[in-house]
């Protein structure tokens, strides 16, 4: 038994669990018409309703109780104070100096990080407004009109996911592309669209040695050259976005043109850094400061409100309760706003890589469930692909709603009809439909008799499913930093709860060594013996089948 399963608060949690695992919220809502008020907390323009989960006052005091239990209040502290609380790598975990704008001193290592950051915040401005305005020329004298970002995970997911997101603030005539994936379909459809005279890759890579952006780096570069046919024009049309000088100086950038972060930065909490250049490409800086502001703001709140109106806290225990006693594995995002449509993804890597973990900090292996399976798609698509299972399937799937009251596109009936769909969902799955309200409905349709009773069961809807409707004024720049930097520290009070280490990434190491070791093996006709035999008989059959070609 762990710390966290034998603590008192965690028993009381279990017993609690007996006591409102039978109730329907149907029940509670019509026993307390107050709920809605009881269960939600307003911040800024961001409405969080959580009064359509499974819980009463007494579930969310016990919840709290156990956020005291681990000292939350402390960690949090912590981790503002720039204390080294990323143990396995001995790094600070400074997401939140990248938007202090209160420009407050944080300390590592006894130095203040700050002057730094808003150096690298000014050089982002410095470029930003030359490349936007046209100053910026390419090799051959003409101005950027396109961007075209090269990095994975956390410096691919970031920028592309606030790109779409904030389309409305883009600039018109200033296209950004993101290249991922190693697949060479993905540089090679990308390059397709673009021009080098007219193009700038951004090279975005924390450590500079990530297998797949250094190949699609060099594809790209050797496109260049094979137009410019000069090794000078590099400098005009490749810049870096990294912490490893060196490695960006043997690739063959200038330091000029590279633009640092730290490793105090995580890769999945790396968008606020010289990794956001693409959206400032796109957006301008004043609205990536804007989106500073807004995560700005949700990092104070996060510090100093009270546990009980303290949104992240609260999404994170919700979390923890699902999870941990209801059996929940996963968790659903569903963005009613088309901009957010990458939103689910992002938090997939920030949620999964971040809390995806079965031992706790001291090294010992959990007695407990940690991260959920994260997924999402935007609304309505996702109502006519997934929903089935989340309403009527064996699986409990929380979810959270995300909408903007205002779109950015009033075109017709387009947003009312969308958010009546979101205001529709929450409550259908809180509700359900019962037996007899599914007879009725049917006698009213002319049905009767053994066709109605065979009926019935496959239109009962049980309900009692849980929602969190989170309802915004509108995707705005600082909006949208508020609401990613509300899941990031959703994640780390998860993160603390479970004792976890939330910003280390250890899981991913093997798979690249071991594709490291396969590479050669590719090479050649001989047979490849070493593995197990599936995965040799794997290699070989591509082996025998590639030379067929
Ligand atoms: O920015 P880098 O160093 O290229 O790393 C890319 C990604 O690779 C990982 O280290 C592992 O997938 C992520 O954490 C990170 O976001």
């Amino acid at each position: 038994m762990s710390r966290l399963t034998e603590s008192e608060v965690w028993k009381a949690l279990q017993e609690h669990y007996r006591q409102i695992e039978p109730l329907h919220m149907r029940d509670l809502f019509a026993k307390d018409p107050g709920r809605f008020e009881k269960f939600h907390l307003q911040f800024n323009d961001i409405l969080v309703d959580y009064s359509k989960n499974r819980i009463t006052e007494e579930t969310m005091q016990l919840l709290y109780a156990l956020a005291r239990e681990v000292q939350l209040d402390r960690w949090i502290e912590r981790m503002f104070s720039g204390e080294k609380i990323n143990v396995t790598e001995n790094r600070a975990v400074l997401h939140v100096a990248l938007r202090n704008r209160a420009n407050r001193p944080i300390y590592v290592d006894g130095r203040d990080v700050m002057p730094e950051v808003n150096a690298v915040l000014a050089h982002m401005r410095e470029f930003t407004e030359a490349v936007r305005s046209g100053r910026w020329r390419g090799y051959t004298g003409k101005a950027i009109t396109d961007i075209v970002n090269i990095g994975i995970g956390g410096s691919d997911l970031g920028p592309v996911m606030v790109t779409e997101a904030l389309k409305p603030y883009g600039k018109p005539d200033l296209r950004v592309h993101f290249v991922s994936n190693v697949d060479g379909t993905h540089i090679v459809e990308t390059l397709k669209q673009v021009h080098p005279e007219t193009t700038l890759f951004s090279i975005a890579s924390k450590t500079f040695t990530t297998q797949e952006t250094l190949v699609n780096a060099h594809t790209a570069r050797d496109w260049f050259l094979r137009y410019a046919h000069d090794e000078a024009a590099v400098a005009k049309h490749f810049v870096a976005l990294s912490t490893n000088e060196k490695e960006v100086v043997k690739f063959g950038i200038d330091p000029k043109n590279m633009f640092v972060f730290w490793d105090w930065v995580g890769g999945r909490y790396s968008l606020w850094s010289a990794i956001g250049l693409s959206i400032a490409l796109y957006i301008g800086m004043d609205n990536f400061e804007e989106l500073l502001t807004g995560a700005f703001e949700m990092d104070e709140h996060f510090r100093h409100t009270p546990f009980e109106q303290n949104i992240p806290v609260t999404l994170g225990l919700l979390g923890i309760w699902y999870n941990n006693f209801f059996g929940a594995q996963t968790h659903a995002i569903l963005p009613y706003d088309q901009y957010m449509h990458r939103f689910p993804a992002y938090f997939q890597q920030g949620d999964m890589e971040s809390n995806g973990k079965r031992v706790d900090r001291d090294g010992h292996v959990v007695d407990y469930s940690t991260g959920p399976i994260i997924w999402g798609e935007p609304g309505t698509n996702g109502q006519h692909a997934f929903y089935q299972l989340i309403h009527q399937g064996t699986k409990l799937i929380p979810c959270d709603f995300i909408a903007p009251i205002e779109t950015h596109n009033p075109i017709g009936e387009h947003h009312k009809i969308l958010l009546s769909n979101f205001f529709a969902q929450t409550e259908a799955l809180m509700r359900g439909k019962t037996e007899e309200e599914v007879r009725k409905e049917l006698e009213a349709a002319g049905m009767s008799g053994e066709a109605l009773e065979k009926l019935v069961p496959h239109k009962v809807f049980p309900g009692n499913r849980p929602t969190n409707s989170i309802l915004v004024q509108k995707i705005t720049p600082r909006t949208l930093g508020s609401l990613i930097a509300m899941y990031e520290h959703k994640i780390f009070t998860q993160g603390v709860i479970w004792n976890i280490n939330s910003f280390d990434q250890w899981g991913v190491e093997l798979g690249k060594q071991l594709a490291k070791a396969i590479l050669p093996e590719l090479e050649g006709t001989q047979e490849v013996t070493g593995h197990d035999s599936s995965t040799n008989g794997l290699i070989n059959h591509y082996k025998r089948h590639r030379l067929r070609e």
